[in-house]
């Protein structure tokens, strides 16, 4: 089926496809589920960390004034009049001749105002009672962990739309999270399309390949943060296809195919998109690979129609279907993050579109370098397993030399 296309660009492109972002509910999980989930409400501390002065070393809790005397030729002798581990309270106040043995953790005892490690002490019984014996004086509120000196109550900790990483666990599981705020996660339908697919399990055959694009979608899904659903196979016909897709599309958030959008006698979803009635966003993007990327809007659901060639179906999914899925989620930032890197090697060639080349960053000498991961044709597999990134050329300029400063999106 021919039709005319015209290329808009790819930040255009971008525009059109969120214009139909929608935002996810809140569900609660448990905190041990909760990690690379995106929190869905602020995380603000109703109480102080620690929530009380507290002893950072193993030593003893005395009064600072006591030790004035202190000195390595004439020690002060305290009497110790408790024992406490973290866990423990001492609830008596201790006097200007007294210490409390004390442990790491533990709350600092009335009428003590610093505290001593145990490795500058001596301890002694005489008369069934105990001692401490100390050669150096202490500052006031010398070696003491303060109350809120981590986390002041009220403090905001974690803004909402941030994905929960080790460090928010431990933040969340200290304010007593044992139900955690996520977003719902997105269920995002896959469908290969053409009857030259095998499944992964079959023998190949002559003119017949493995169906690589729908396990390499799915597993960039579950990398954006979403639920994948596959739907198998179908091969390219028309009546088949239409039932299936428009039955299936109900039961997900988005949908994806793979395949069929060129202008070929068996590329079939432009004419599956008119059956189901769909507005089409765009079906040609400035850009290689995923030039002949199609985004399609029913009334209820967007339909992804992304390339047939793996590289520019792995491309169209980074670049229309991620910021997507980041906006259900609401997280903070949506997109594959960008960065400045210096080319490693000379793009003589000018394009009239912008490329994105799977490239491989890394820092040599203090310096962000990126170099193609691999060949770089959109209907080529191997470089993606190493790529990193997609390096940005920007179409219509003449060729890029080694040195040269460009974008890169990272994966
Ligand atoms: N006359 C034109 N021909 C083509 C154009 C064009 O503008 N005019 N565009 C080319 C570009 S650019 C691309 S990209 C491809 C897009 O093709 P389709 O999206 O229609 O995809 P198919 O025709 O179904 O397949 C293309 C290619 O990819 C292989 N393939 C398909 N599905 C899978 C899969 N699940 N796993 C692995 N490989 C798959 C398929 O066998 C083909 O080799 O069109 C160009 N042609
Ligand atoms: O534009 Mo195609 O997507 O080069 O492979
Ligand atoms: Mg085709």
């Amino acid at each position: 089926m021919l039709n005319e296309r015209h290329p808009i660009p790819v930040s255009e492109a971008v525009q059109r496809v969120m214009a139909y972002k929608k935002t996810g509910e809140i569900e609660y999980v448990a905190l041990t589920d909760a990690h690379q989930r995106v929190l869905a409400e602020d995380l603000l501390a109703d109480h102080d960390v620690p929530i009380f002065d507290r002893s950072p070393y193993d030593g003893y809790a005395l009064q600072s004034a006591s030790t004035k005397q202190a000195k390595e030729e004439s020690p002060v002798v305290l009497e110790v009049i408790g024992h406490i581990g973290a866990g423990s309270v001492h609830n008596e106040a201790i006097a200007s001749d007294q210490a409390v043995r004390i442990m790491t953790g533990a709350p600092i005892p009335r009428g003590a105002d610093a505290v001593i490690m145990l490795e500058d002490t001596e301890t002694f019984e005489r008369n069934g009672k105990n001692y401490v014996s100390i050669k150096k004086q202490l500052q006031y509120h010398q070696n003491i962990s303060f109350k809120g000196e981590d986390v002041e109550k009220g403090t905001s900790l974690v803004k909402k739309g941030t994905v929960i990483n080790p460090g928010i666990i431990a933040l969340l599981a200290t304010f007593g999270y044992a139900k955690v705020p996520v977003a719902r996660k997105p269920v995002i339908g896959v469908i290969a399309t053409g009857s030259e697919l095998l499944e992964v399990d079959q023998l190949l055959e002559p003119g017949k390949i493995r169906n690589s694009n729908a396990y390499m979608i799915i597993s960039q899904i579950e990398r954006a943060g979403a639920i994948p659903k596959y739907y198998g196979q179908l091969e390219d016909d028309l009546e088949q296809s239409v039932q299936k897709i428009s039955k299936v599309i109900e039961e997900v958030d988005f949908f994806i195919t793979t395949g069929g959008v060129s202008v070929g006698d068996f590329d079939l979803l432009p004419e599956i998109y008119q059956r189901l009635e769909g507005k089409v966003l765009f079906n040609k993007v400035a850009m290689r690979p995923g030039s002949v990327t199609t985004v399609t809007a029913t009334d209820e659901i967007l339909l992804f129609g992304l390339s047939g060639n793996p590289s520019a179906c792995y491309v169209g999914f980074e670049l229309f279907t991620k910021p997507v899925i980041d906006a259900f989620l609401a997280k903070e930032v949506v997109g594959m993050k960008q960065m400045q890197a210096t080319l490693a090697v000379d793009f003589p060639k000018a394009n009239p579109f912008d490329r994105f080349v799977r490239g491989v960053y890394e820092i040599e000498d203090g310096e962000l370098i990126a170099r193609p991961a691999g060949k770089d044709k959109s209907n080529m597999v191997h470089s993606l397993a190493s790529a990193n990134c997609l390096i940005q050329l920007t179409g219509g300029v003449a060729g890029y030399k080694q040195g040269d400063h460009v974008t890169i999106h990272l994966l």
